[in-house]
């Protein structure tokens, strides 16, 4: 045979092997059985993503309604096959029951060598258990009642400030100044302009962010071989060189005991974690550098301002919308006030209304959209047989919205969290489990303490620069609104 004839059999027996691969990759939720939308070669169930005129979690939307009786539905999220959970008691087994089984998040939007890549967020196994259960420490409730009077005392400064208006920008510039200061025991107002300059870098949004940000999930290789990057690099340099003056600086510091920079420099002097594997009955010893410091402090940082910035908007957003649950949490802080002569952990705690109105914030607007797992080994959930490394989501904004679950659920009713039985696994802003998020307990203390003082002073209305309805921004990582019609919150003094 001519080696012509020779090559062009290869090719072809190339490309045979290419469509069997794929069409086997592409049948894996038919040879199943479970329910989905038929997917397209190599894009899968993607291709609406690639419009960049809706929120990714839109493709994840249509599945959730595509099967209405389904407990569980499959989508090919390009080659990936992805499964959409619907159902509390599936949810409750991949998050909590059989979480040895889906531990991780699986395949992330980090490159090596991203600030991030590792973060507890991605890592995981022992190592990320080691490191979580020393994180926890800043977050305990004896710690939480001790910086309350340092969180009081940031949201009473704000108001001698004089503000006029709420803006995500205002209340990101807040939620760092009393994040720093209780959970890094820093002040960080000399360094706060150029902090937030680079921090709002990062954010930006454009698509060519958002192909990169999907090729490191979906192709990891390809996107090492593109230089493919979470961050720009002159940014990712300015958070480590930023994050690194902390932490050195507060090396032999110890005014405030427990904060989460003392707790990464006690690892840091140690070089060193140590791991109890109470299954297994061992000890395990586990490298703590830097690398490893930066990446916590950054993660904290990070997973602490913008998810608590976004909800304390939507928080005033949905007040003003809403004058009657706005009277109603008033009137409470008031007789709590009298009650307590002050802002107190009791008082906080009491604040029930208040609460049920923060609760009601994250069922309509969860920051974060979906929570991933991914299973690190063959196994089977209700029934349907999943290899190692399929992805599971857990699409939290369709599970709070729909009406199987929640009575009338596009209104705001902080009611329903007194009055209406909650499922413990449909509603989940800050989800559940061992991976549950870190510093929601941090977070509500925060936010019931900033808006009690907030509703004591003032009246919230939406301003007449914003146009309404309210609307997304199509292509960030958190449920933020769009750049060009941002919520403005008006404030009105109350004598
Ligand atoms: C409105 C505020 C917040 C919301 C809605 C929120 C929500 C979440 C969610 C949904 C996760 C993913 C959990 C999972 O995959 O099962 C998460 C993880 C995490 N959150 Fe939050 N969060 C908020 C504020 C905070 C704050 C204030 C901090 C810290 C100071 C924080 C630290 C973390 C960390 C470290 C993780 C990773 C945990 C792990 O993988 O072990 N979050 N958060």
């Amino acid at each position: 045979m001519a080696i012509v004839e020779l090559i062009f059999v290869a090719f072809l027996l190339s490309i045979i092997h290419i469509v069997q691969h794929f069409r086997k990759t592409m049948s894996y939720w038919k040879v199943r059985g479970v329910k989905h939308i038929p997917p397209l070669p190599v894009v899968g169930n993607m291709l609406r993503a690639f419009k960049f005129d809706r929120h990714f979690f839109h493709v994840y939307n249509k599945m959730y309604h595509a099967f209405p009786e389904e407990r569980m539905v499959g989508m090919y999220e390009f080659t990936t096959a992805t499964l959409i959970l619907r159902d509390p008691e599936l949810i409750k087994t991949v998050l909590v029951s059989e979480f040895s089984t889906f531990p991780d998040r699986g395949p992330i939007m980090f490159n090596p060598g991203c600030i991030l890549y590792w973060s507890i967020f991605s890592l995981g196994g022992n190592k990320w258990r080691a490191i979580r259960s020393k994180l926890l420490t800043p977050f305990t409730t004896g710690r939480l009642k001790l910086i309350l009077p340092s969180v009081t005392r940031s949201c009473l400064e704000f108001l001698e400030s004089g503000p006029k208006e709420l803006t995500l920008d205002i209340l990101r510039q807040l939620t760092l100044r009393i994040f720093s200061q209780t959970m890094f025991g820093i002040d960080i107002k000399s360094e706060e302009a150029e902090f937030l300059e680079n921090y709002r870098g990062m954010l930006s949004v454009s698509k060519s962010k958002v192909v990169q940000q999907v090729g490191l999930t979906f192709f990891p290789r390809f996107s090492d071989f593109m230089s493919f990057k979470f961050m720009p690099i002159h940014l990712e340099k300015y958070f480590r060189s930023f994050l690194n003056a902390i932490l050195n600086k507060k090396m032999d510091d110890s005014s405030w005991r427990d904060d989460a920079i003392t707790i990464l420099n006690e690892m840091r002097k140690r070089g060193k974690v140590h791991f109890h594997d109470k299954e297994k009955d061992m000890e395990e010893l586990f490298d703590f550098n830097d690398e490893l410091a930066q990446a916590q402090a950054f993660l904290l940082l990070f997973a602490a301002l913008e998810p608590s910035s976004i909800t304390l908007m939507h928080l005033a957003y949905d007040l003003a919308q809403s004058p009657d649950s706005q009277n109603k949490a008033r009137q409470e802080i008031k007789a709590l006030l009298q009650k307590y002569g002050g802002y107190s952990w009791e008082c906080v705690k009491e604040m029930k209304y208040l609460n049920c109105c923060l609760k009601e914030t994250l069922r309509l607007h969860p920051p974060l959209q979906f929570l991933n797992r991914v299973c690190n080994k063959d196994t089977e959930l209700g029934g349907v047989k999943l290899d190692k490394g399929t992805r599971i989501v857990v699409p939290l904004q369709n599970l709070h919205l729909d009406p199987n679950y929640f009575s009338d659920p596009k209104k705001y009713k902080p009611e329903r969290f007194l009055d209406e039985k909650i499922h413990q696994f449909i509603y989940l802003p800050f989800s559940d489990g061992p991976r549950i998020c870190l510093g929601s307990r941090f977070f509500i203390m925060e936010a019931l303490t900033l808006f009690a003082h907030i509703l004591e002073k003032f009246e919230l209305s939406i301003s007449k620069e914003m146009k309404l309805p309210l609307k997304y921004e199509p292509i960030t990582v958190f449920l933020t609104p769009k750049i060009n019609n941002p919520v403005i919150i008006h404030l009105k003094k109350i004598n």
